[in-house]
């Protein structure tokens, strides 16, 4: 959560029709580190499907569901908040198959996308399965009639050009804080449940002086040598006052989250832990956060 000089963090939206290639994409640029939290009940606008993280920037990429022909109120519903999405994150990458005509699906997205102001990239992927000459064709046939920042033609499962799109995304980011700890991987549910439980305790305990929208990112877990869990994890504020507020009269406030948030985290790990809490400030953070909120987990428990 440091704010490290000239970090880049953001938002990546990959869109397109079924079987482009988005998963296998995304299993070469995250590789090991895939964000995908499938195991826990998803009932959210956006998944994120993978955290990239290197020294200097972080970026997350989050799947956008049902950008489909709306055959139902439901898919309706699915893609007015996909494009609600399209304007909050801070690149779109359109991706389209190279072995495909470009056909009726694509034509949807691209008209939805034509009056967008975020940077969006025509990927093209599959470029494995065609010869070099047909290439130009296909970039024409999507670029004529809309315009892209980049387009770049790539083959996910070769891994051809992909670096280069990597370097090219990096550049649209804009400065920001690291949202994810480093090592944050698929296989650590209990982070986001334990920092909804604080998120919780913080909402109870301060009522209304406390707006909805602060967030709780938990940084590490790990068993000490005194055979407790230390759970460490920093709550985010968007104000001075409201930190005030969240670490009270010498402190008394913070130490109650605490108390009240490390029952329900023990009770739920089983284990005894030992609650690091720490609370930082942090404007640019609200915008963000939304996605954090769909990271996994079912608002509506803990509502
Ligand atoms: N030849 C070739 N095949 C690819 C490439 N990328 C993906 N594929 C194949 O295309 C098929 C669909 O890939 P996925 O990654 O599952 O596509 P997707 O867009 O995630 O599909 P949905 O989950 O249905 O949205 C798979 O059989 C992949 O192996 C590529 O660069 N070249």
């Amino acid at each position: 959560m440091n704010k490290k000089e000239g970090f880049k963090s953001g938002f990546v939206s990959i869109i397109g029709r079924p079987n482009v290639g988005k998963s296998t994409l995304l299993n070469r640029i995250v590789g090991q580190k895939v964000a995908i939290m499938s195991d826990v009940p998803q009932t959210t606008r956006n998944k994120i499907q993978g955290v990239v993280t290197s020294d200097d920037s972080q970026i997350v990429f989050i799947d956008t569901p049902g950008i489909h022909k709306p055959q139902t109120r439901l898919n309706d519903f699915m893609l007015k908040s996909a494009y609600s999405t399209f304007n909050e994150v801070d690149l779109v990458l359109f991706m389209v198959n190279a072995t495909e005509k470009r056909g009726a699906g694509d034509n949807f997205i691209l008209e939805k996308l034509k009056n967008l102001r975020t940077p969006k990239f025509l990927i093209i992927n599959k470029i494995d399965q065609i010869k070099p000459e047909e290439l130009l064709k296909i970039i024409m046939d999507y670029t004529s009639d809309n315009e892209f920042n980049e387009v770049i033609p790539i083959s996910a499962i070769q891994g051809n050009n992909v670096d280069e799109m990597m370097v090219t995304i990096k550049k649209y980011m804009p400065e920001g804080p690291q949202f994810y700890p480093d090592d944050q991987v698929t296989d650590h549910p209990e982070y986001f449940v334990v920092s909804e439980f604080i998120r919780e305790k913080i909402l109870q305990l301060t009522k209304e002086e406390v707006p909805h929208s602060v967030a709780v990112v938990v940084e590490s877990m790990q068993r000490n040598e005194d055979d407790k869990v230390h759970v460490h994890a920093t709550i985010i504020v968007d104000r001075a006052s409201q930190k005030g507020i969240i670490i009270g009269k010498g402190g008394k406030m913070l130490k109650e989250i605490g108390v009240r948030s490390r029952r329900d985290i023990e009770a739920m790990l089983g284990d005894k832990i030992y609650l690091e809490l720490w609370v930082k400030v942090q404007k640019d953070w609200r915008d963000k956060q939304s996605y954090l909120q769909d990271y996994g987990y079912r608002q509506k428990d803990y509502d």
